[in-house]
């Protein structure tokens, strides 16, 4: 309740507007049946009907204005509370550590932005509804304990019944709620992992049973969604009779009352008026219980998110790049490793240890080692996706916790193994880290990766809205390195594809690397026989910890895990040379 209070907070005036609203319409509505009793009442006393029948229509009148003036207030709120939520967690998501983020599956993620922050909109205006609603359920009590304090007791008897009904039920709805939104959730993780491997899934004849995993997230969710519709309708039904019966209890107990000149028959009308306008606040109470449950549980799982780890606050835009930048000749290294340890949770063992590794100016590094010997986790922690445990990185010589997230990733250009494109045009996928780029510089850097023709070639040119499934693994190689090759980063990393390339792709590459190792410094997790050579270094990995470092034909000489590990990289590569023979 606290966590929805907190999305209502920011919008505090408006709910008191709309509150103010739904009391004067309220009150609109309870004096109604007052005023026809006055209409009745005036019938054969010989006064003039017009003013109990002109209040009348002013009541009517008054009360709709006054209702959608509240409904367009109240919707227009519901769906600004809507958007706040998503847009804090869209940013949320954005700013938080990749660690984190991994930890959870993305589709779920999703369906919290999607359906739970729905599900605020018919929370938001339920508080408001629920005070209203009370307030009119007190008023017709009272105004009917005005006309007759015998019919009163009746009527109450018939709502505590009712309220006792509700008080039982209503809290099983929410319980159905919850899980069937929790059962979203996972489909949403489930499909979406489905959808991300889908050549996986159809290539190992997987589809039956994974649909069937995702339909068994989908039956769950209709069976709790049904299970709440089920109690709904009991709900209904059990309100709906209980002021029935009332009703009839009341129009025979007041005729009965009415005949001994206990009642006016006009004050009988009136009570069966609001007998009947009772229904209206206890359905609006029943609806808005219903609503702030679900949306109680929905601003939970939303507020879980916050959970997430993010990386340092300071605004990207209003962080500025450090003054201090040494000159391009000095021999400091660009960046260096000092005694680093780092793991992926407080239990698990250290993904590398005792780290020094300095990364020089200029030249290409290229990093090698067994499966698992932590490749990827130096290069998570150049690009801080990854903090240390122990030990620090050093850029330019100054410490990472000196400069923000922003800093250093300014200073480094990145291309994945997997190279995802990102939604949009060849020319946003190019310049995704530079989006000021010019035209020139665009097709400098697709020349450099022998894409220029293919780009021309093409009806919209560098307009062409990509999508991953229309690009070749080479040419989405080629695009990323596109990317990262704009506006020449002082730091190159570069994780290698394991998969085979066309010749131009791996072409373009070792020409990448090669310019831009004359000029700066290249880091790459190398796959390729072809790469190592290439290098200006090597460092060998093993099981976390730098085992050697020197060149291909120092290590050669000296290192035995080198060896066996260029030994499996020569095969692979005389493999690749037979395979491109039989094409
Ligand atoms: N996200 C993660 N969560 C938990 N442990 C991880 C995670 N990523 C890597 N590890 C562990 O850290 C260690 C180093 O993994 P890393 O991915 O850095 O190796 P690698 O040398 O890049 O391997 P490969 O060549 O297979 O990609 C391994 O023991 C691995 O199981």
């Amino acid at each position: 309740m606290r966590t929805l209070l907190s999305f209502l907070a920011p919008h505090r005036r408006t709910l008191l507007l709309g509150l103010v609203l739904g009391l004067v319409a309220n009150a609109a509505g309870l004096a109604t049946p007052m005023v026809t009793k006055w209409v009745l009442d005036t019938l054969g006393s010989g006064e003039p009907m017009t003013r109990p029948i002109g209040v009348l229509l002013a009541l009517v009148l008054v009360g709709a204005l006054i209702t959608l003036w509240q409904w367009r207030l109240l919707g227009t709120l519901a769906e600004q509370v809507v958007l706040d939520a998503r847009t804090a967690m869209v940013g949320r998501y954005l700013r938080a550590r990749v660690g984190d983020l991994h930890r959870r599956p993305s589709g779920e993620l999703v369906t919290r932005v999607t359906s739970d922050a729905a599900l605020l909109h018919e929370a938001s205006g339920s508080i408001i509804g629920l005070v209203n609603s009370t307030i009119a359920l007190l008023g017709t009590l009272v105004l009917m304990g005005v006309l007759d304090l015998f019919l009163l007791g009746c009527t109450i008897v018939a709502v505590l019944v009712v309220a006792a009904v509700m008080g039982v039920l209503l809290p099983r709805i929410a319980k159905a709620t919850t899980a069937a939104q929790e059962s979203v959730g996972r489909l949403g993780g489930t499909l979406e992992g489905t959808l991300r491997a889908i050549r996986t899934v159809k290539a190992s004849r997987a589809e039956g049973r994974l649909g069937e995993r995702v339909i068994a997230d989908a039956r769950d969710t209709a069976a709790h969604s049904v299970r709440a519709a089920r109690i709904s309708a009991s709900v209904w039904t059990v309100a709906w009779t209980g002021i029935q019966l009332a009703v009839i209890a009341i129009l025979g107990i007041g005729a009965w009352r009415a005949q001994r000149d206990l009642l006016e028959i006009s004050s009988l009308i009136a009570f069966l008026l609001y007998a009947f306008q009772l229904m209206g606040p206890i359905s609006e109470l029943t609806q808005n219980v219903t609503a702030l449950q679900a949306g109680i549980a929905a601003a939970g799982r939303i507020r879980e998110v916050e959970a997430i780890g993010v990386e340092s606050p300071a605004a990207p835009a209003a962080v500025p790049l450090p003054a201090h930048r040494p000159a391009p000749d000095t021999d400091q290294p660009v960046l260096a490793f000092r005694g680093v340890t780092a793991r992926y949770g407080p239990d698990a063992p250290p993904a590398v240890s005792g780290i020094d590794l300095e990364i020089p100016r200029r030249g290409h590094t290229a990093i090698v080692g067994p499966s698992g010997a932590g490749k990827t986790t130096l290069f998570s922690l150049l690009l801080r996706f990854l903090e240390p445990e122990h030990g620090e990185l050093l850029l330019d010589g100054r410490p990472y916790a000196a400069h923000s997230h922003y800093q250093v990733r300014a200073r480094l250009a990145y291309v994945e193994q997997e190279t995802p494109v990102v939604p949009g045009t060849i020319r946003d996928n190019v310049r995704f880290g530079h989006p000021d780029a010019t035209e020139a510089e665009i097709q400098e850097v697709l020349r450099a990766v022998q894409l220029d023709e293919k780009v021309d070639s093409l009806p919209e040119g560098l307009d062409t809205p990509l999508a991953s499934t229309e690009v070749s693994g080479g040419q989405r190689q080629r695009i990323a390195l596109a990317r990262a090759m704009l506006r020449t980063p002082d730091v190159l990393l570069l994780d290698e594809a394991t998969a085979q390339l066309d010749g131009l792709t791996e072409a373009a590459l070792h020409e990448c690397i090669r310019q831009r190792a004359a000029a700066g410094a290249v880091v790459t997790i190398a796959h390729r026989l072809s790469t190592v050579l290439d290098a200006d270094r090597i460092v060998v990995l093993e099981e976390g910890r730098i085992r050697a470092q020197g060149t291909h034909a120092e290590l050669l000489a000296s290192d035995e895990l080198y060896q066996r590990l260029v030994r499996a990289l020569r095969i692979a590569a005389d493999q690749d040379v037979v395979a491109a023979a039989v094409a």
